[in-house]
């Protein structure tokens, strides 16, 4: 491994098995878009995709721009490959996409900041495809489905911006250098392009789980008067009981349609 010493502060662990890293290459989509990966590290990923397509790539460790630079001097010649020196999170701060025009995103990404990416590529206009190595604890809560306990604001998110979500296949820690210390998976989404979610239903979402085990109705009394509350549920006909994972996707659409019509009333008066 070039003398380079895995970073813990950055999330470095680096994928060594190779019938890995061709499993990824495998659930590649076929189509016409551009990629870019999250993190190349020592570019032993980034050397296959680099291969199919032209590619952009961020990273910010210092350290390994200096590797991958080197190893991938002709293909940055030939502009094939695009390697920006930054954390990926300030990226989109600044342009609110990782690129201008329809893209892939493919990685296997520094996981103390896996939940937070993915919801930026979710957001992201551009993006279609995010093909991600995650912890498996954390992919699993981005599929999953109503009344499973790991159903959140991330599976609702998930549900309501895609129209594929998939584990495709786990991942042992032996995979990596150094070992994680937990399994994790290649989480698969494809995107709806004509979604997209508001930044204040978010927040409506993020009150909803504010206390996961208690009853949703308790969450909600944080934003809104027991009586409008009991007026949304039974308009939609939803149990006082239920806790927040017992409640679906399109409900809590629907709730939240109905949260803001109310609002935008009293606002007229
Ligand atoms: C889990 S390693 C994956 C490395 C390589 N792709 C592989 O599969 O072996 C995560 C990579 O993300 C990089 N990284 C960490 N935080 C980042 C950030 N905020 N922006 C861009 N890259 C980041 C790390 O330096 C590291 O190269």
């Amino acid at each position: 491994m070039e003398n380079i010493k895995a970073k813990k502060k950055y999330g470095q662990n680096f994928l060594i098995d190779k019938a890995v890293l061709n499993g990824i290459i495998q659930a590649m989509p076929n189509n016409n878009n551009y990629l870019v990966e999250i993190g190349p590290g020592l570019g032993d990923l980034t050397e296959k995709l680099v291969k199919y397509k032209d590619m952009t790539a961020y990273e910010v460790d210092t350290d390994l721009i200096g590797v991958l630079r080197s190893k991938f001097q002709d293909e940055i010649a030939s502009n094939r490959f695009k390697l920006v020196h930054k954390d990926v999170l300030q990226a989109w701060e600044g342009q609110n996409t990782l690129h201008e025009g329809k893209y892939d995103l493919i990685a296997n990404l520094p996981y103390y900041i896996a939940t937070n990416i993915i919801l930026r590529a979710l957001e992201d206009a551009n993006c279609e495809h995010i093909i991600v190595m995650i912890q498996k604890e954390v992919a699993q809560k981005f599929i999953a489905k109503v009344n499973e306990k790991e159903f959140s604001s991330l599976g609702i998110i998930s549900q309501l911006l895609t129209t594929d979500s998939r584990i495709l296949f786990d991942v042992p820690p032996e995979s990596f250098n150094p070992a994680p210390k937990v399994v994790s998976s290649i989480l698969y989404l494809r995107k709806d392009m004509t979604k997209s979610l508001s930044d204040d239903f978010k927040k409506f979402l993020k009150a909803c789980f504010s206390q996961p085990r208690k009853k949703l109705s308790k969450n909600l009394s944080s934003l809104l008067e027991k009586a409008e509350i009991s007026k949304i549920f039974s308009a939609l006909n939803i149990d006082e009981n239920k806790r927040p994972h017992e409640v679906s996707a399109s409900l809590y659409s629907q709730m939240y349609t109905k949260v803001k019509n109310g609002r935008e009333e009293s606002s007229r008066g």
